[in-house]
C-alpha cells in the first residue's frame, strides 16, 4: 500500500494549514463514511428483498453478502464518533490520517489508515529522539463529528524552525484531565510508546502486562484485543476472544470500549459468571475462598468423582418379569472395568456400564429361562429392554454408578461431611469443618472453577447427547462447506468494493442461525462452557486463584493469553505474589513479562501518599511516574466512630464543591456500606446508587472489592485502617482505594490511621 499524496481528487491539506482546512478533510472523511453507509445500507436490503429461494448454495451466497454487509454497516454505525484523530508528515512529503478504521475513495485511493495497520504504528511510537521518519504529528480534536482543534508535535527540528512550536502533550492532557461518565472510553487518539508496543505484541503464548495502578493496564488489553481481532482475524473471529474482569460492575465499566473501536462479538464475562447458568455469590468467609481456590481441589473433586462409584459386597438378587436373578459382585467390578477403559467422563461412561451390566443379567435371565422351558427357544430379543427397565435393576445400577450433575454433586461434598472426608483426605479436620455448608445454599464464587472442573469429569448427563452432538456437528460441516464455496465466489466482489478480510464461512453459518433465531457463535460461546477461544484476556490477573487459572486454561488450549494487572494491588485471599509463580502449573516458564510505568490517572499528590502507605506495610513496588502534578492535596479528616458515616456524607459534599459536576466514589468498609449509602440518599436523593448499573449517577458507594478497576473524578475513603483489616490484613485492598481518583482524594478516620498517612 502506499501513503496517500496529495492530488488533484484528494487535496490533502498544506504542512502550515490550520484548523480550518483540517475541517474540510474531516469534511470529507464523514461525507465518505456516510456515502459508505448509505451504499451498504441499499445493498442489505436488496440482498434481502430476493428472499429465500433458489438452491442451497444460492441461499448461502446471499447470506454471505447479507453479512458482509451488516457487518460493514455495525463498525459504520459504531466509529462515528471522533472517526479521525491523527495526522503523520512524513519525510519526503507524504501524509497519513490516522482513524478508527480504513477509508478508500471510490477508486480505491486511500483517505485514512486504520490505527492497527502495521503503518499507523509510527503515530504511536516516533519520538524526538527516533523519529521513525515522522516530521510531525498532529491530534486532530475532535467532539462528535466537529474538529475542535489540533495539536502538533514537531518531531523534526528543521520543521520546527519552519513553523510553530512543539506543543507537547495536549491531546493527551485533556484526554486525562476529563470528566468521569462512569463508562471507560477508548484511549485509540493518545495510546503513549510502551502501551504501543504491549498493544502490537504477538499474538501467541501467554503475555503479562504488570503495571501499577493507572498504568493503563485495561486500557491497553483491551485495545489489544481489538488490534489482535483486527490483524488475526481469520483465526480469531471464528473461535472468539474471552475478555474475563472481577466482577460485574467492572465489566459494565469496560463494555463501551470494544464497541466504539468498531469490534463487537467478544465474549466478557466476570470470574463469577464463568460456569453457564450460574452466578457465583461473594464467599464470605475468605478462609473458604483460600482452600477452594487450591489446585489440590482438582484432586478433591476427582476423588468425589470416582467416590460415585460403588460395588455391591456380596451376591444380590434382581427381579425381572417375575424372575429372580443373581448379580455378583465380579459381574458390577467386570463392568466398572470396562466403563472405565473407555476413558470417557464419568456420566458418559455411565453408560457402557449400564450396557455390560445389562447384557450379563439378560444372559444369566435367558440361561433361566431357557433351563425352564426346557430347551424350547423362544424369540427372547425382549429380555434385554426388560432388564433395563425392571425396577430393582435400575436401583442397582443406580447404587454402584448414580447418575450426577456437577451441582449435586458439589452441593451433596459440601452438605455431607463423610463424602468429603474420603473425598478430601489431605484437607485437615477443620478445613473440612470450614467448608460445610446446608444444602440449598447458593453457590460462591470460589465454587464455580470447581463447577467446571465436576462438569469436565461427569460429562454430559444426557445418554443421548453424544448422539445429537455428532448430528448437530455433521449438519455443521455441511453448512460450512455451502458457506465456504459461497465465500469464494463472492470474495472476487468483495475486494471490488474494497473489504478485506471481512467474511469467512464461520460468519456465514453464524449468520444463517441467528437469523433462524439460533444463537450467534459468541452467544454459543457464552453458554458451552466446552467453548475453546482463540484468545483469553484476562484483567485484575493478580486475584486470581490457581483453580480459577487452572479452568481458564482449559477455555484457550492454545494458551494464548493476554494476562493484566499488578501483583501490589492484590487483595483476596488467593492472590498471587508473582506472575512467575501463578502461572508456573499452567504454562511452565513460558511467559513474557512487560511492564507499564506511567500512572496517568492518579495525581502525584494522591499517588505519594497512596506509595507511602503500601510501602509502610512492606509491600514492594516500583514509583510510578505521574502525568499529573494534580490540583488538590488529599484531605484528611479525623472523626469519632459515630460520625464516620455522617462524615463521610459532609466529605462527599465537599468534593462535589472541589470537582464540579462529577462522579464521586465513596469506598466504604462492608461493615458501613448499607449505612453509608442509606445516609446518602437522605442528602443527595436518587443521585447516589450502588453496584452494577449505577456508574453513571453522580455518587457511587462500593466496597473496596467492587472499586476495584474503577476510577471517579473524587473519592471518599472510609476507615482505611479497617479497609485493609478487610481484606486479611493486606493492604491490597486500601492501595486500590487510595488509587481510584482522577482529580481528589478524601480520608474520613476514627482511630489510627495506617502507617504512612503521616507524612500528610
Ligand atoms: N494513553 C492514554 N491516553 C489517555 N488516557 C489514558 C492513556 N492510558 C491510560 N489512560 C487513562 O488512564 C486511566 C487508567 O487506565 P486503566 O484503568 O486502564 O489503568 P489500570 O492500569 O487498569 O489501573 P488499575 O490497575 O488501577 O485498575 C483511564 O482513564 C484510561 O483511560
Amino acid at each position: 500500500m502506499r501513503d496517500q499524496p496529495a492530488d488533484a481528487d484528494v487535496p490533502v491539506p498544506a504542512l502550515d494549514a490550520g484548523v480550518d482546512q483540517e475541517r474540510d478533510y474531516v469534511a470529507l472523511l464523514y461525507h465518505r463514511l456516510d456515502e459508505l453507509r448509505a451504499e451498504k445500507e441499499t445493498q442489505l436490503s436488496q440482498v434481502r428483498g430476493t428472499g429465500a429461494q433458489g438452491t442451497m448454495q444460492n441461499v448461502s451466497e446471499r447470506d454471505a453478502f447479507a453479512t458482509m454487509y451488516q457487518d460493514r454497516l455495525a463498525q459504520l454505525n459504531a466509529v462515528d464518533d471522533r472517526l479521525v484523530f491523527g495526522r503523520l508528515d512524513l519525510d519526503g512529503g507524504t501524509c497519513r490520517y490516522i482513524g478508527r478504521i480504513g477509508l478508500t475513495t471510490a477508486q480505491r485511493q486511500r483517505l485514512m489508515l486504520d490505527w492497527r495497520a502495521p503503518e499507523s504504528g509510527v503515530f504511536y511510537q516516533a519520538t524526538a529522539f527516533d523519529r521513525q521518519g515522522v516530521r510531525r504529528r498532529r491530534h486532530l480534536m475532535l467532539r462528535r463529528r466537529e474538529v475542535q482543534g489540533v495539536e502538533d508535535e514537531v518531531l523534526d527540528p528543521d520543521l520546527l524552525e519552519e513553523t510553530a512550536e512543539n506543543h507537547g502533550d495536549g491531546a493527551l492532557l485533556a484526554a486525562l484531565n476529563a470528566r468521569r461518565t462512569g463508562q471507560m472510553g477508548d484511549i485509540v487518539a493518545t495510546i503513549q510508546a510502551e502501551q504501543d508496543r504491549v498493544i502490537r505484541s504477538d499474538l501467541s503464548g501467554v503475555l503479562v502486562v504488570q503495571g501499577g495502578p493507572g498504568t493503563g493496564k485495561t486500557a491497553v488489553a483491551l485495545h489489544r484485543a481489538a488490534y489482535l481481532l483486527y490483524s488475526h482475524r481469520e483465526r480469531l473471529k471464528s473461535a472468539g476472544v474471552l475478555i474475563v474482569g472481577p466482577n460485574s460492575t467492572f465489566m459494565s465499566y469496560i463494555d463501551r470500549v470494544l464497541p466504539s473501536l468498531g469490534e463487537t462479538g467478544v465474549v466478557m464475562s466476570s470470574l463469577a459468571e464463568l460456569y453457564p447458568g450460574v452466578r457465583g455469590v461473594e464467599e464470605q468467609d475468605p478462609r473458604v475462598a483460600e482452600i477452594k481456590g487450591r489446585l489440590a481441589m482438582v484432586d478433591v473433586i476427582g476423588d468425589a468423582v470416582a467416590q460415585r462409584q460403588r460395588t455391591i459386597a456380596g451376591p444380590q438378587e434382581v427381579e425381572v418379569d417375575g424372575v429372580k436373578v443373581t448379580v455378583t459382585p465380579a459381574m458390577i467390578n467386570r463392568a466398572r472395568e470396562r466403563a472405565r477403559a473407555t476413558g470417557k467422563p464419568y456420566n458418559e461412561a455411565r453408560a457402557t456400564f449400564v450396557k455390560v451390566v445389562v447384557k450379563d443379567i439378560a444372559e444369566k435371565l435367558e440361561r433361566i429361562l431357557a433351563k425352564r422351558s426346557q430347551g424350547n427357544d423362544a424369540d427372547r430379543s425382549y429380555l434385554v429392554e426388560d432388564v433395563r427397565t425392571a425396577r430393582d435393576v435400575r436401583v442397582l445400577l443406580n447404587l454402584c454408578w448414580m447418575p450426577r450433575t456437577p451441582r449435586n454433586l458439589l452441593e451433596d461434598l459440601w452438605s455431607r461431611p463423610g463424602y468429603l472426608k474420603t473425598a478430601a483426605p489431605q484437607l485437615t479436620a477443620e478445613e473440612r469443618e470450614l467448608l460445610s455448608r446446608k444444602p440449598g445454599a447458593p453457590f460462591t464464587l470460589a465454587d464455580i472453577p470447581l463447577l467446571d472442573e465436576a462438569a469436565e469429569l461427569l460429562g454430559d448427563l444426557d445418554e443421548s447427547a453424544g448422539r445429537e452432538e455428532a448430528r448437530q456437528k455433521a449438519a455443521r460441516e455441511s453448512q460450512l462447506e455451502n458457506a465456504r464455496r459461497a465465500v469464494e465466489n463472492a470474495t472476487p466482489q468483495m475486494e471490488e468494493m474494497g473489504i478485506e478480510g471481512f467474511l469467512n464461512a464461520e460468519d456465514v453459518v453464524a449468520l444463517n442461525e441467528e437469523t433462524t433465531g439460533r444463537l450467534s457463535a459468541a452467544e454459543r460461546a457464552v453458554v458451552d462452557r466446552t467453548w475453546t477461544y482463540g484468545h483469553v484476556v484476562v484483567d485484575e490477573a493478580q486475584e486470581l486463584s490457581p483453580m480459577q487459572w487452572h479452568v481458564l486454561m482449559r477455555r484457550c488450549p492454545l494458551k494464548s493469553f493476554t494476562v493484566v494487572g499488578d501483583i501490589a494491588q492484590g487483595s483476596s485471599p488467593s492472590a498471587s505474589l508473582s506472575w512467575e509463580a501463578a502461572m508456573e502449573p499452567f504454562v511452565g516458564e513460558r511467559l513474557r513479562i512487560e511492564e507499564l510505568t506511567v500512572n496517568y490517572r492518579t495525581p502525584r499528590r494522591i499517588v505519594a501518599l497512596a506509595e507511602a502507605v503500601a510501602r509502610a506495610d512492606g509491600l514492594e513496588i516500583t514509583s510510578l511516574r505521574t502525568v499529573r502534578e494534580g490540583d488538590h492535596s488529599p484531605t484528611v479528616d479525623r472523626v469519632s466512630v459515630d460520625e464516620v458515616v455522617p462524615g463521610t456524607v459532609e466529605a462527599v459534599a465537599a468534593e462535589f464543591e472541589k470537582v464540579g459536576d462529577g462522579l464521586v466514589a465513596a469506598i466504604v468498609p462492608e461493615r458501613l456500606h448499607s449505612a453509608a449509602r442509606r445516609a446518602l440518599r437522605e442528602r443527595f436523593g436518587d443521585r447516589v446508587g450502588d453496584g452494577a448499573g449505577s456508574l453513571s449517577q453522580d455518587i457511587v458507594v462500593l466496597t473496596a472489592d467492587e472499586a476495584k478497576g474503577l476510577e471517579f473524578d473524587a473519592v471518599v475513603v472510609a476507615e482505611p485502617a479497617e479497609l485493609r483489616a478487610e481484606a486479611a490484613g493486606r493492604i491490597g485492598s486500601l492501595y486500590v482505594a487510595l488509587t481510584r481518583p482522577t482529580q481528589s482524594l478524601h480520608v474520613v478516620s476514627s482511630g489510627d490511621l495506617p502507617a504512612g498517612f503521616e507524612a500528610q
